[in-house]
């Protein structure tokens, strides 16, 4: 009798197959232009629920592209185009029928810049709120109170809600941008790079939250850092010049990835 023994390849699929989730978000020929600039090439992709998934690659490759197309913010853009489908829920989120407010409350984005508004704290996390609709003054502190907590900014500014939001450090700031993200109770959010102006106390914190907030909502981040990615995503996707050139679990990208590109760009061979 022999025995077969499975490779080392063999088993990550097995692995892999056994724990893949429900998909969220499913990418069908995705290509995207500014003017004759052909920034995102047919791109096909299924996002998983419930995870952390990092997009890397070199400046200028259309990660962000890619992650503003996904809740319409580049429709702001007058020369852009989008082709194809990013099918959410059997929607098809580039259907010209799309409203975008409502997307956009689904789908939430953090940028990269903190970018509260210059109100109070309490103020940044309701406004958008009142605006939709929601005036009970308990309704409101209870969101506040709920929305603060998940990001990890309560036991910080309980005492201070009445402040202005400007007068938090960066980190908080961003701690801030995430919570009024949280308040409007969206199941997917897109993080633009969210730890670029942050010191590494701070990093570390949203690295915390963002391990924290996949038990709740399905996150797609941008970073330029590799340990970050390799730290919290359970997926990576590797960009290149608009394509989309290896997209697999974060751990099979980081230690063994199948294209040479990839390697070479994990390992720091260009940037
Ligand atoms: N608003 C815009 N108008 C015109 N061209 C744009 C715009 N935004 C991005 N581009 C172009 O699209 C391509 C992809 O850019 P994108 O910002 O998506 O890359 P990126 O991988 O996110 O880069 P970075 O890591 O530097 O943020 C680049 O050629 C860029 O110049």
């Amino acid at each position: 009798m022999s025995i077969q023994l499975e490779t080392k390849q063999e088993r990550s699929t097995r692995v892999s197959d056994r724990i893949k989730k429900e998909t969220i978000i499913d990418v069908q020929n995705l290509n995207f232009y500014y003017g004759d600039n052909h920034a995102v090439k047919n791109i096909n992709m299924e996002i998983e629920k419930n995870a952390v998934t990092a997009l890397i690659g070199p400046s200028g490759c259309g990660k962000s592209t890619f992650l503003r197309t996904v809740n319409r913010m580049n429709d702001l853009v007058p020369i852009a185009r989008a082709e194809g489908k990013i099918m959410y829920e059997d929607v098809n989120l580039l259907g010209k029928d799309i409203d975008v407010v409502a997307l956009r409350k689904e789908i939430g984005m953090v940028f990269q810049k903190p970018n509260p508004f210059s109100k109070s704290i309490y103020e940044n996390i309701v406004h958008a709120l009142k605006f939709s609709g929601i005036k009970k003054k308990s309704v409101l502190n209870d969101l506040v109170e709920e929305s603060l907590t998940k990001a990890a900014l309560w036991d910080e500014v309980k005492d201070r809600l009445h402040t202005s939001a400007l007068s938090l450090s960066g980190g908080q700031q961003q701690r801030l941008c995430i919570a009024r993200t949280i308040a409007m109770k969206p199941t997917v959010m897109l993080l633009d790079e969210p730890c670029s102006a942050l010191d590494p106390i701070s990093n570390a914190k949203i690295e915390e939250l963002i391990t924290d907030l996949k038990k709740e909502y399905t996150i797609i981040i941008v970073t330029h850092n590799m340990g970050q990615a390799s730290r919290v995503s359970d997926k990576t996707a590797f960009f290149y010049n608009g394509d989309l050139v290896e997209f697999d679990q974060t751990e099979k990208i980081f230690t063994n990835p199948s294209e040479k590109r990839t390697e070479d760009y994990i390992s720091g061979r260009f940037s």
